[in-house]
């Protein structure tokens, strides 16, 4: 099986958590793209989508679901996105695809985080895929100093402009012991706007595509 086609199961079991008539929030990425078009099957059966990028919103808005302004909706059952690395504790590094700051603003609106991937994703200790950390356009050398002084090696991402207007600093080599400690402290640093660590608010349920099925996982 391909990964594609692990991350397309794992996108589709987590229809089974769509409670009908509630606004979806909907992650970023090619594993969230595989549950929007899932998601467009039952379009008559949701009262729209909250999106947390433009590319997302473009694609529920192509298949006809109602978009809904985060500022206008009060409470949503779930939050729907993939990681790109997720550890035991359901803790994870997203934001490879530069939507973290979003990503993590509608996540905190819903009731659970279910998180769909396939299992090149889980691992034991999070930080081989370098941290993404959206920055303040002016704050770049500052914050990259900070961040190298925490022992990463702060990798701009070239031509990249997040859609709050912001750029990416990936840091790489690193080894993050305490997910939520490390979090807080990124945060911490002047000119960051967010970084890719959700484990201060992780996922609820992993939903694991791998060669023998989907595997559940949820947050004990
Ligand atoms: O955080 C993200 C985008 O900002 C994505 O969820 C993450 O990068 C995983 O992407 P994919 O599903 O394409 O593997």
């Amino acid at each position: 099986m391909t990964q594609d086609e692990l991350k397309q199961q794992a996108a589709l079991r987590a229809l089974d958590y769509i409670v009908e008539g509630s606004i979806v929030g909907v992650g970023t990425g090619s594993t969230a793209n595989f549950f929007i078009d899932g998601l467009a099957t039952m379009k008559d059966r949701i009262a729209g989508a909250v999106a947390s990028s433009e590319a997302s919103a473009k694609r529920l808005a192509g298949h006809g679901i109602r978009l809904f302004d985060l500022n206008d909706v009060d409470q949503m059952p779930v939050y729907v996105d993939g990681a790109d690395e997720i550890d035991a504790s359901l803790a994870m590094i997203k934001g490879g695809g530069g939507a973290l700051t979003r990503e993590k603003i509608v996540a905190a609106v819903a009731d659970k985080f279910i998180c769909i991937c396939d299992a090149t994703k889980r691992v034991e200790c999070l930080g081989r895929f370098p941290l993404p950390v959206e920055v303040i356009p002016m704050a770049r050398a500052q914050v990259a100093r900070q961040l190298a002084a925490l022992g990463g090696r702060p990798v701009l991402r070239e031509g990249f402009v997040t859609d709050n207007g912001n750029i990416i600093i990936d840091v790489h080599g690193l080894q993050i012991a305490d997910p939520a400690a490390f979090e807080t402290t990124v945060d911490g640093i002047v000119g960051v706007v967010t970084n890719g660590l959700f484990a201060r608010r992780g996922a609820d349920v992993l939903l694991l595509a791998t060669a023998g099925g989907v595997v559940t996982y949820e947050r004990t």
